[in-house]
């Protein structure tokens, strides 16, 4: 379980307050859409859960362990085990979309197939398998240059899979990708959710939010105002965003 009490995060000289007495609890195999509108502080909520910023004040447990004050252990099982997918997630450019799913493979891979390159059969059908699962197999062999916005995304998700995340957190993974890519996408990762215990928090316009999440996060001015179960919301919620 993540467990979260009383997160605050400000910025800058002023510290402007962006994030404010943030408070959940998440059980493994939920999938939580974060919705509000610009500036509301959804993308430095990731980052927060991330460790990619740091916490003005909060408390931060995952299964038992303290991640804040519990020494390194704690932060390094976070980075090994939770994958990060920014909104321009980080590829090796001119590495094909392929090489960029085993390569992140690396740390269960033995370090003579590392130096060498050699890749294990199974490592190597088992990224094709995922890159065909998130409508990729025909970019496969493209260099992450040549793909679009919303390619790279699930490049960056097929990574995350194949290196066998329990937790993603993605900032809006399937912008930039038409309404049937997106709705299959998600709907990997909402039966990843359901069938490995696998949970994602991730970002998403409020359809497909509606349509995919089992929870939902309304957050607004830097508090999370809403915390429901996935449906369609009322007009008074939409509203308060
Ligand atoms: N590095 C920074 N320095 C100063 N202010 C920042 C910084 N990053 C974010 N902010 C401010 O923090 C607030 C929250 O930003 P954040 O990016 O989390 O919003 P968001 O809800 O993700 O917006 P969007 O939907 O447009 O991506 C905004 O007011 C933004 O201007």
């Amino acid at each position: 379980m993540i467990k979260v009490n009383a997160l605050a995060k400000s910025l800058g000289a002023d510290r402007v307050p962006v994030l404010k007495n943030i408070s959940f609890e998440v059980h493994h195999g939920e999938m939580i859409a974060v919705v509000g509108p610009s500036g509301s502080g959804k993308s430095m909520l990731l980052r927060c859960l991330a460790l990619r910023e740091s916490w003005d004040q909060g408390t931060f447990i995952i299964d038992g362990t303290d991640i804040l004050k519990g020494g390194m252990a704690g932060r390094s099982k976070l980075k090994r085990e939770w994958a990060f997918l920014e909104q321009n997630p980080t590829l090796y450019l001119n590495k094909t979309a392929h090489k960029n799913v085993i390569i992140g493979m690396a740390g269960q891979t033995p370090l003579f197939r590392r130096v060498t390159g050699m890749v294990r059969s199974d490592d190597y059908m088992g990224a094709m398998d995922v890159l065909e699962e998130l409508g990729l197999l025909d970019k496969a062999k493209e260099k992450a240059q040549n793909l679009s916005g919303g390619e790279r995304q699930r490049v960056a998700i097929a990574r995350a899979l194949v290196h066998g995340a329990s937790v993603i957190l993605a900032d809006e993974p399937v912008i930039g990708l038409d309404p049937h890519s997106a709705d299959a996408v998600l709907g990997t990762l909402k039966s990843l959710c359901e069938k490995e215990k696998m949970t994602v928090i991730t970002v998403l316009p409020i359809e497909l939010a509606e349509k995919h999440a089992s929870r939902i996060w309304g957050i607004s001015d830097g508090e999370i105002i809403f915390d429901i179960r996935g449906r369609r919301l009322t007009m008074a919620e939409k509203n308060k965003l």
